[in-house]
């Protein structure tokens, strides 16, 4: 395969070439009105149809020439090598709650699995029911629906276990409890799947928190990094000093948001159409602010005064405005539209954008705006609050 686009992603719009996509599977069998909460779903997504709306925007992705990698394929091939297998299996099982003898029966039941048994469970979980004779005190008291292995309904939201900054694919590393697992299995994929050898891994799942959907490359050597419900202040510094001395960034932004449900990414409030244009949630745009991270010459973080998130941008990117397109919405249409990920789109170039149809107005402002709105369907998708860029993990984007 001589054609493969070069891995690496220096900018929001530039022409994606690849991209790493989940398409929903059983996990998403295993939510119930009981653990949807606490598995950060807002409803019970009918599984079919979640599949049928996900491959409508695999294909759209695909008719613009994107490649399409799945995760789930990834993870199988990956799998395969019984390094990556014996480590998957090791930090599957440290959870405290199963105790030694689960521990041990899940140590060799595990090892007894194919690659894609294995993949299955990692991703979907193990219910008590689905083992036997297992000695285990902590079986004998379980319910039959406990989890020994918690599903991982939101890997679908690709962005967040992984973000690739320049060349360099960054492993995060999750604050939800619900979570906290998946970036085991990004990190295992970009370690030991051949797809990725040679290609470096920086920060790792068990660092400072960071999650991709707050992290926004606004233009070469400009990140932009939401820092509230999920991203913590520490994963933003991490993040700034390590692209700083990799020389991948010459400026980061830390962008403080409400740490609210509604609000849990920088990207659930802005992301980039254009090289110079945002689609915002207007509620907030008034008062989103920024402060400046830069290097000084001995590699030390200078942190600036906190000021306008717009002025801030436009200075780091060089360019004299970073243009608001104005959906015009009224607060509530606004408010509705930004809770059903309006403001979610994914460029696959400049002036081009993947968004959910439902969001109508916002959709039509963009349009009015000059932008290429490709609308998806998403009702069930939705449910997980994740829009088009959520959906999506970036790994090769075409120079500006
Ligand atoms: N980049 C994003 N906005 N991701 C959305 C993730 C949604 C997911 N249910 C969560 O709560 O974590």
């Amino acid at each position: 395969m001589t054609d493969q686009p070069t891995p690496g992603v220096r900018s929001e719009v530039g022409r994606l070439r690849t991209v790493m996509l989940h398409r929903p599977g059983n996990e998403l069998r295993r939510l119930t009105p009981r653990n949807n909460d606490s598995l950060l779903f807002d409803g019970l997504p009918w599984v079919d149809r979640a599949q049928a709306e996900h491959d409508a925007f695999a294909d759209v992705l695909r008719g613009r020439g994107v490649e399409v990698l799945y995760l789930s394929e990834l993870l199988t091939q990956t799998l395969a090598d019984p390094e990556a297998r014996q480590s998957a299996i090791e930090h599957t099982v440290t959870d405290l709650r199963l105790g030694d003898t689960l521990r041990r029966y899940l140590v060799d039941a595990l090892g007894d699995q194919g690659p894609s048994e294995l993949a299955e469970i990692l991703m979907a979980g193990l219910r008590t029911d689905e083992v036997s004779s297992t000695g285990s005190l902590v079986v004998a008291l379980h319910e039959p629906d406990d989890f020994l292995i918690d599903p991982l309904p939101n890997l679908l939201f690709t962005r967040d276990s992984s973000v690739w900054v320049g060349d360099r694919a960054t492993i995060t590393s999750l604050a939800m409890p619900a979570r906290r697992r998946e970036t085991q299995l990004t990190e295992l994929i970009y370690e030991f799947h051949p797809r990725f050898a040679g290609v470096q891994r920086i920060h790792g799942w068990d660092a400072e928190l960071l999650e991709g959907g707050d992290v926004l490359a606004l233009a070469e050597g400009v990140l932009a990094v939401g820092v509230g419900e999920r991203t913590r202040p520490a994963g933003a510094e991490r993040l700034a000093r390590t692209a700083f001395e990799l020389g991948l960034a010459h400026t980061v932004l830390a962008v403080p948001i409400d740490q609210d449900r509604a609000t849990m990414h920088l990207d659930t409030i802005c992301t980039m159409v254009d090289v110079d244009a945002m689609v915002m949630y207007l509620n907030v745009a008034h008062r989103l602010s920024a402060i400046t991270i830069k290097p000084d010459a001995d590699g030390d973080l200078v942190i600036e005064p906190i000021e306008h998130f717009l002025d801030a941008a436009a200075r780091a990117m060089g360019i004299e405005r970073l243009r608001l397109i104005d959906t015009g919405l009224d607060p509530v249409t606004a408010e509705r539209e930004q809770w059903d990920d309006g403001n979610n789109t994914l460029a696959i170039e400049p002036r081009v954008a993947i968004a959910y149809e439902r969001n109508v107005e916002t959709n039509e402002r963009l349009a009015d705006a000059g932008i290429e709105v490709i609308a998806i369907a998403g009702s069930e998708l939705g449910s997980g609050r994740g829009g088009p860029r959520c959906m999506s993990c970036p790994i090769s984007r075409d120079p500006l």
